[in-house]
């Protein structure tokens, strides 16, 4: 769990030209999917690449507590023993989720199918975020959930003892809601139906098919159509989780931004859903070379080389939001030290993040010497190509924000400090070191 421990300060200076290799570890959406899948197969799955985040960590304790037998044998190296789809015991304890909005709508969705009752809670961040957005069609199949007012955490979920199939259009761009109800789809008897009118990242609907469920995607005029035939038994894989583009964007827009900076970032998936911050960067004139084209755990990656450039503002279109919803923050600092205005549309989802990401950048940047606009759904930012710094941001339990003011320090003209970098360890535990490692001049306190 994160943010109960003690604020952890830190700062980051103008730092000299970042060198190397930056070796990122493994994506934090397909290690939490890879886990719970591995929990409901017959057998033992093996993981290797799994991100040590502090995130799939606790969505790997919630998997003991279902039933599941998970061995660590070493770093990044798991087996997971599954239950079987339908074979989740009633866990004795609360379901601790953590910083976690991926594992507790996940493994929510999980349960919600199975004759079995199980409370969750997480952290400050955690129990402000909405969990209706699961609930709602979690209901649907049977389920019910008893939480706070606002569908928050606690929350109770009471899954369905004799589950109905469901056909359910996701109401908001989310594919934590998509997998919620494709999971929860696993026990339910015939064909559960997901319409998405907008793709989101789709590691759910490749992963289900590699564990042998049968999913058909089809494109139509309201959206994609996924279709998913109910309680298959799922086969045990081996996974190789690829290196996460969300954690690769903080040492890549790092040496876009930091003056004579090369480095070289390999693995990093190309996959469609998870690459509009690349789009985005190449649009602004960033240098970055994708060598060695290939595929890896089944996602297309590619190596980048970077380089720091002369970046000019852009407008980046609404529909790209989803697949680089994670990336805006960072984005922002960028926008900062390109020439002119930065426009991001489409972005009111970043306000049910772990935390308010559009006022927390606004915020921070503003305290920094960044001129911005912003409103409920738009972020802009106004680059003068420098950046004075000078500030302490609050990060408000939020390791996006965190890391991407810490990238901020390393190239503004004054030291940029964070009130609490704890949440880093959520999702990039080895940020500091590694950044240090490339030349950043980073401080705890
Ligand atoms: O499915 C996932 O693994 C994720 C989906 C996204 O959330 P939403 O589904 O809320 O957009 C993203 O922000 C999150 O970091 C990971
Ligand atoms: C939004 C994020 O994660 P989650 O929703 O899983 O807390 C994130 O990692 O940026």
């Amino acid at each position: 769990m994160s943010g109960h421990g003690a604020a952890q300060p830190m700062t980051a200076r103008r730092s000299g030209p970042l060198r190397g290799r930056a070796e990122i570890p493994g994506d934090k959406s397909i290690s939490h999917r890879a886990l719970i899948l591995g929990a409901m197969a017959v057998g033992e799955t093996r993981i290797t690449g799994l991100l040590e985040g502090q995130d799939v960590l606790d969505t790997a304790k919630a998997m003991r507590a279902f039933g599941a037998e998970l061995i660590q044998h070493g770093p990044g190296d798991w087996s997971v023993h599954g239950v079987g789809v339908g074979g989740f015991a009633e866990p004795a304890e609360v379901i601790d989720c953590g910083n976690s909005g991926t594992g507790v709508r996940l493994i929510m969705g999980s349960m919600a199918t199975s004759p079995i009752t199980a409370t969750f809670t997480g952290d400050a961040s955690l129990r402000k975020r909405p969990m209706g957005r699961v609930t709602d069609p979690l209901a649907l199949f049977g389920a019910r959930a008893y939480g706070r007012k606002g569908g928050r955490l606690p929350m109770t979920l009471v899954g369905a003892a004799e589950p109905v199939p469901v056909h359910y259009t996701v109401p908001v761009p989310s594919a934590q809601v998509k997998s919620a109800v494709l999971l929860a789809g696993l026990n339910a008897p015939g064909q559960t139906v997901v319409v998405e009118r907008e793709a989101t990242r789709d590691h759910s609907e490749r992963m289900l098919r590699g564990f042998g469920a049968e999913l058909t995607v089809e494109a139509a005029p309201e959206g994609q159509i996924i279709t998913l035939t109910g309680q298959p038994e799922l086969r045990p894989q081996t996974v190789a989780v690829p290196r996460d583009p969300s954690s690769a964007a903080f040492p890549v827009c790092a040496a876009l931004i930091v003056e004579g900076s090369e480095i070289l970032v390999p693995g990093v998936s190309r996959n469609p859903t998870r690459d509009g911050l690349y789009v985005t960067l190449l649009e602004m004139g960033a240098d970055i070379a994708f060598e060695n084209e290939r595929e890896e755990g089944g996602e297309p990656v590619a190596d980048l080389r970077v380089r720091a450039s002369e970046l000019k503002g852009v407008e980046v279109p609404p529909e790209r939001a989803p697949s680089m919803i994670d990336e805006y923050p960072i984005l922002s600092v960028v926008a900062a030290f390109a020439d002119g205005t930065t426009i991001m549309r489409g972005v009111k989802e970043l306000r049910v993040k772990e935390s308010d990401r559009i006022d927390a950048m606004a915020r921070g940047l503003e305290a920094c010497g960044v001129r911005i606009e912003e409103d409920e759904d738009t972020l802009v930012v106004h680059g003068r190509g420098s950046v004075p710094g000078g500030a302490t941001c609050a990060t408000h339990l939020d390791h996006r924000i965190a890391m991407s003011f810490l990238v901020l320090g390393m190239a503004a003209e004054a030291p940029v400090a964070v009130d609490d970098g704890s949440p880093i360890e959520t999702s990039f535990p080895i940020f500091m070191g590694l950044m240090r490692t490339l030349g950043a001049d980073l401080s705890d306190g």
